[in-house]
This record gives C-alpha cells, sequence and structure tokens, in this order.
C-alpha cells in the first residue's frame, strides 16, 4: 500500500485529487497540506472535498505530513513546491509536482534539488496532452520552417500564471524540433505597428475568462492550408489521475528530475 499526502488539499486540483486518491487500488490517503493560517487547517479534508469524512485533518504540519507519506503529490505555486521538494529529499520521500508558472532558474533549482529524491514535475498530468507533446514533434519536424506556428491557451479567470505551463511546454517541444531556442523565439505580444511576421518566432497568445478548464491549440499555418492540434480539458480528474499515477510510478523510482512521459512510457 502507498501512501500519499496532498499539498494543496483544499485547492481546486487538491480536492480532486483527494476524490482520486480514495478511488485508486493499491494507494491510501495520508495526510492534507494548505499554508499556515489557511481557514480550513483543522477540518476534516473529506468534507471539503466532498467525498465523505476521512478522518484526515488538514495539516500545516509540512514535516509531520511528509514524515507519514511514502510520496507527496503538490498541487500548489512554484516557490511552495521548491520549498517541498527540498523538505521531501531531507526524509528521502518522492513528489509529484503539477504547479505551473516556474522560471528557468527555479526549474534549474529543482533539477538540482532531485538529486536526492525521485520527482516527477509535470505541467499536465492528463494522458491526452502528453500524446499532443509527443505528435508535436513530429509534425514540426516534418512541416519544418515553411509553417508559421501559434500558441493559444485559454483557462479560468483565477489562473495565476500565463501562458499556461502546457503552453510554454508545448512551445519548447516545438521549437526543439525546429532547432530554435524557445527563450529566444517565443513572442507574447503584438501591438502597434510589429513589422512582419518573423519566420521564427512562435506566437504565445493567452485567453483568460470564467470557469474554462485549460484549453490549448497550436496551430502550423502555411500557404493555402495549416494544422489545427487541439486539446479541451472537460474536468478536471484527468489531472488528478494522472497525478495518483504518476505517484504510484515514481515511488520505485531512482532519484532524479522526471515528467510524464517518463511516467506514461511516451519518450
Ligand atoms: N500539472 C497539471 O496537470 C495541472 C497543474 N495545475 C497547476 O496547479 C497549481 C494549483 O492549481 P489550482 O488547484 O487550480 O489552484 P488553487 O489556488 O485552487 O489551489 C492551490 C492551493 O495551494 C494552497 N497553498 C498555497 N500556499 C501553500 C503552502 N505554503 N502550503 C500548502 N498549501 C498552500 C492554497 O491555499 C490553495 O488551496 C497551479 O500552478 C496550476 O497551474 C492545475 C491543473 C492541472
Ligand atoms: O491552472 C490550471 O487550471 C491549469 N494549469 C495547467 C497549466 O498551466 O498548463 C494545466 C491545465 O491546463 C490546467
Amino acid at each position: 500500500m502507498i501512501n500519499i499526502a496532498v499539498c494543496g488539499a483544499a485547492g481546486r486540483m487538491g480536492q480532486r485529487i483527494i476524490n482520486s486518491i480514495v478511488e485508486t487500488e493499491g494507494v491510501r490517503f495520508s495526510g492534507a497540506l494548505e499554508r499556515p493560517g489557511h481557514p480550513l487547517v483543522g477540518q476534516d479534508v473529506g468534507l471539503i472535498a466532498g467525498c465523505g469524512e476521512l478522518g484526515v485533518a488538514v495539516s500545516d504540519d509540512l514535516n509531520g505530513v511528509i514524515a507519514a507519506c511514502d510520496v507527496l503529490i503538490d498541487f500548489t505555486a512554484p516557490k511552495v513546491s521548491l520549498k517541498n521538494l527540498e523538505a521531501c529529499g531531507l526524509q528521502k520521500k518522492a513528489i509529484v509536482i503539477g504547479s505551473t508558472g516556474f522560471t528557468p532558474e527555479e526549474r534549474a533549482l529543482a533539477a538540482e534539488l532531485a538529486k536526492t529524491t525521485p520527482v516527477v514535475l509535470a505541467p499536465n498530468m492528463s494522458v491526452g496532452v502528453n500524446v499532443c507533446f509527443k505528435i508535436l514533434k513530429d509534425i514540426a519536424a516534418t512541416l519544418g520552417d515553411d509553417f508559421d506556428v501559434e500558441i493559444v491557451e485559454a483557462h479560468h479567470r483565477l489562473k495565476k500564471d500565463a501562458p499556461s505551463g502546457t503552453a510554454v511546454r508545448m512551445g519548447e517541444v516545438v521549437a526543439e524540433a525546429l532547432g530554435r531556442d524557445y527563450n529566444k523565439v517565443a513572442n507574447f505580444h503584438r501591438e502597434g505597428i510589429t513589422g512582419e511576421r518573423t519566420k521564427e518566432e512562435i506566437g504565445m497568445q493567452t485567453i483568460r475568462g470564467g470557469d474554462i478548464i485549460g484549453e490549448h491549440t497550436v496551430y502550423f499555418i502555411g500557404m493555402g492550408e495549416r494544422i489545427e492540434l487541439s486539446h479541451r480539458a472537460m474536468t478536471r480528474d484527468m489531472f488528478s489521475r494522472g497525478s495518483v499515477r504518476a505517484a504510484k510510478w515514481v515511488v520505485s523510482q531512482k532519484p532524479g528530475l522526471y515528467d510524464m512521459q517518463d511516467v506514461l512510457g511516451l519518450r
């Protein structure tokens, strides 16, 4: 039996992850973390997540919750996730991180900290999006430089980072397949007299509103034809099920930084 704890337990994803753990065979829900001062600390987390009383209270004791689990699933924010990764490393516990919005420096720090413990860090835990990452590489490499690439993502009004972690990864996959540096060719903003589009740029556009769960489209636009590869999330449950799948997988891995391509055998 694998003991899984959740950080960000009262959040949109945290609540769905708790439901997925309870529904999954071979795992046990062992602890729930929230930020110190959160009004729900001390309350039964099953009642918050809508799956009935679980006898597990929301805690703000990071080291105590880590000690009682085999793996921590963390969907919070980059700075919190890095602190949790460090704490898991000290106790030799695995961690699955779904938070997005990491800077390149923060990603480098995650890779350094992952030398002490197994870590899955992935901007999107759904099978569908991860298959898209794989397909995108082939489409981009096959079409080459004759097709312009534009990426559009849409999310709910409460999302804090932009572009989404998934859109950034899509841009990185395409840029790498085309032999470009994403950090140099990503174009996040067009306004006024912009001049003609350069051949190399990858346009990154963000839409925010209402309760959109998560939508991504990559456009490959040529002369006289275009390809649009789209993924639309219809619930958060495939993210939460993916994170539990990653937790079951990562506990038996060597220390290192992995992603969902590794978990799903798509590399
Ligand atoms: N990888 C994936 O498949 C997905 C990733 N995400 C990402 O997951 C993250 C969380 O998303 P949501 O659940 O929608 O956000 P949310 O804002 O609903 O939940 C985040 C939770 O973390 C808690 N938190 C903040 N600081 C904390 C601390 N120091 N210790 C413990 N808990 C703390 C907050 O109180 C909140 O309850 C975002 O970065 C989002 O982009 C979201 C969906 C899917
Ligand atoms: O914040 C969200 O909600 C989501 N974030 C992830 C991202 O930034 O890519 C994944 C998903 O689209 C939902």
